[in-house]
């Protein structure tokens, strides 16, 4: 089961639907939850369900995250050791809280502990447990979760990569999505749909900042990298070093540098693939970024080269002359509005055929004008959440091309 390709049709994915943990997004947190609205939990859950259809439609066999979960911890009896590892990543600092908070999800369906593991845990449910009174007690007001909720989870591209038929696990760079990144890593290692992956970098610990949502597979030998807001130098460094020189798994790594800024996040929120030959780009940020290449040498180590622009760099791993089409139109204004609601970031479901929020009506135009036909879904709710249909989805299996 392998994804060697951008663009290959798409034959599984996994996703995750939104739930209750939009409805623990208050306003004093939003930030630190990386959201910059509050989303509403019914229509959210109605465009989901409205991206899983046009999936389906295509052919798409889809797979739920929490699902999948719930699977592989009633099987394998690991939901006390999938627990430790949420309260290892948690602020929890009591050990009587540790131990009410561990016995509560304990005691739960595991269905539900997946839910609560998710939709984050208040701290008045667990306040009857506890044997003594501590001070979290009197910050409830403040923050009232022991568990906070992890709003960002049906963004399930950014939690790792696969490549070819490996796995590389996200670190991500917020300390308020760590614990997403453990539900892949679980699945990875106990559920089936995964059995003939290999986990290729285990310790989440290291290295920091690096994300899925930077992570392009141009083709089989060859990755695209974005050096961005979310995904380090050092991250950068050490992949090629893993999958170049140790694994020898890819040949290439492209690094796309895009500016660090909340609008671009990842590399997939300005620029994604859409066809053999056809690219989309924000042009926003076209005069803003650098290109390198990295290639193992023959000494064991990485060279790197700067290269000297976007279209050149790609016709060169390609082989072919390629297409750059850029977001919105030449007016400023409409891109970088476009930008802001996810124009860039289109899934390919087969070369030439992407899914795309309709809000971006300009793109979309623009799309169809260059022969790309576009699957339009509402996505007025997900888009608060600053992320699109590639974000959306975690491929687990395309065709090759
Ligand atoms: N690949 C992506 O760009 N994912 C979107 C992530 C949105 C999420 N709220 C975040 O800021 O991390």
């Amino acid at each position: 089961m392998k994804v060697t390709s951008e663009i290959g049709p798409l034959q599984k994915v996994m996703l995750y639907k939104p739930g209750k943990e939009l409805e623990y997004l208050f306003p004093m947190y939003l930030e630190e939850m990386l959201f910059d609205e509050i989303p509403w939990l019914k229509r959210a859950q109605e465009e989901h369900d409205g991206f899983s259809d046009t999936l389906k439609k295509a052919g798409v066999e889809i797979y739920y995250v929490d699902e999948l979960m719930s699977e592989i911890l009633d099987r394998n009896n690991l939901k006390k050791q999938f627990i430790t590892e949420h309260l290892n990543l948690s602020d929890i600092a009591n050990p009587d809280t540790r131990e009410a908070v561990f016995d509560y999800l304990m005691n739960k369906t595991t269905t539900e502990t997946v839910k609560t593991l998710i939709k984050g845990l208040r701290k008045d449910y667990v306040e009857q447990l506890k044997k003594e009174s501590s001070f979290s007690d009197l910050t409830k007001e403040s923050f009232p979760f022991y568990l906070s909720p992890l709003p960002s989870m049906y963004f399930t591209r950014d939690h790792g990569i696969k490549a070819q038929d490996d796995i590389i696990l996200s670190s991500m760079f917020n300390m308020s999505r760590k614990r997403e990144t453990l539900f892949l890593k679980y699945l990875v290692e106990y559920h089936p749909l995964f059995a003939s992956s290999k986990p290729l970098a285990e310790d989440l610990s290291w290295p920091h900042g690096l994300e899925g949502g930077d992570v392009l597979v141009l083709k089989e030998d060859t990755l695209i990298v974005g050096y961005s807001e979310r995904t380090t130098e050092q991250a950068i460094e050490w992949l090629a070093h893993n999958l170049l020189v140790q694994e020898e798994i890819f040949k290439e790594i492209l690094v796309v540098e895009i500016p660090k800024k909340r609008a671009y996040m990842h590399l997939d929120t300005v620029f994604t693939m859409l066809d053999y030959d056809k690219f989309l780009l924000y042009p926003g940020i076209k005069d803003a970024i650098h290109c390198y290449r990295l290639r193992k040498n023959s000494h064991g180590s990485v060279d790197s080269n700067k290269e000297e622009s976007l279209s050149s760099m790609l016709e060169k791993s390609l082989d072919r002359p390629v297409k750059i089409i850029y977001s919105g139109e030449q007016t400023p204004i409409t891109a970088a509005r476009e930008q802001w609601g996810d124009s860039t970031n289109t899934l390919a479901i087969k070369p030439g055929k992407v899914i795309c929020y309709n809000r971006n009506e300009r793109t979309n135009e623009i799309l169809n004008k260059e022969g790309i036909e576009v699957l339009e879904i509402e996505g007025s709710e997900l888009v608060r959440g600053r992320g699109g249909p590639r974000c959306m989805s975690f491929p687990i299996m395309r065709e090759p091309i």
